[in-house]
């Protein structure tokens, strides 16, 4: 059996006296996907922001492809894309101009092309011109998502993906989530919508005890 992809030991993470993940282990395969879910405030973020290092965990482990998880490594940044609700867009560059950028620092082999396809996809090419601080709430969000979708990658950690999508969206995505997992990427995402925990979730992972 190959080994886990991602692989998470004894995970604990206290801000200051709280303590809000405790003893938290589990491990997620190349072409699987793990919902964390629970209640608002449960540390559902606070995990996924543990496993990217944006968060450091104050015990425990986090392995990614047998390496301990450096944030700032080379191919951590190269195979992880995530995308969280506070993501922080260039405020001088367009929608365009954001994908192209990644696509390129990614070595996308026609950057152009994967920059169209994506923003199609993501039905936001009307927007290509518009910088960040112009778009509704949902075009920004749905250019968060772009950013990962539109690079490489292994493993995709999603921050309740669902949000300010419409009934559309949330199909879409659930479909280009399974896309990713017949290609083998690995996905964590926290979600409140059983729809998609349904359409997309190989295991699941509850924080903060029961719902
Ligand atoms: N930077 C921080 N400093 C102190 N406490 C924090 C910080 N970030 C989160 N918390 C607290 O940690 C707990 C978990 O927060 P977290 O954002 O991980 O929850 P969540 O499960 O993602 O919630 P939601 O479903 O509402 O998004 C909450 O009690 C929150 O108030």
């Amino acid at each position: 059996m190959s080994a886990p992809l991602l692989a998470v030991d004894g995970l604990r993470h206290a801000y200051g006296a709280h303590v809000v993940l405790d003893a938290v282990s589990f491990q997620v395969n190349a072409g699987t996907a793990l919902a964390v879910v629970g209640r608002n405030g449960t540390g559902k973020s606070t995990l996924l922001r543990c496993l990217t290092g944006a968060e450091k965990p104050t015990g425990g482990t986090v392995t990614f492809d047998g390496r301990t998880y450096e944030e700032t490594s080379a191919d951590i940044r190269r195979d992880v894309a995530t995308v969280f609700d506070d993501i922080d867009f260039f405020p001088d560059l367009t929608v365009a101009e954001h994908l192209d950028l990644l696509a390129r620092a990614h070595g996308v082999p026609d950057p152009e092309v994967a920059v169209d396809d994506t923003l199609r996809e993501l039905g936001i090419d009307g927007t290509t011109r518009q910088f960040p601080s112009t778009l509704s709430s949902g075009q920004r969000h749905r250019l968060a998502l772009a950013t990962a979708f539109v690079r490489p990658r292994r493993l995709l950690v999603l921050d309740e993906p669902e949000q300010r999508l419409d009934v559309e969206g949330r199909q879409w995505l659930a479909e280009k989530l399974r896309a990713d997992l017949a290609d083998g990427v690995a996905v964590v995402f926290a979600s409140h919508s059983p729809d998609l925990i349904e359409a997309v979730a190989t295991d699941t992972l509850r924080v903060g005890g029961d719902a």
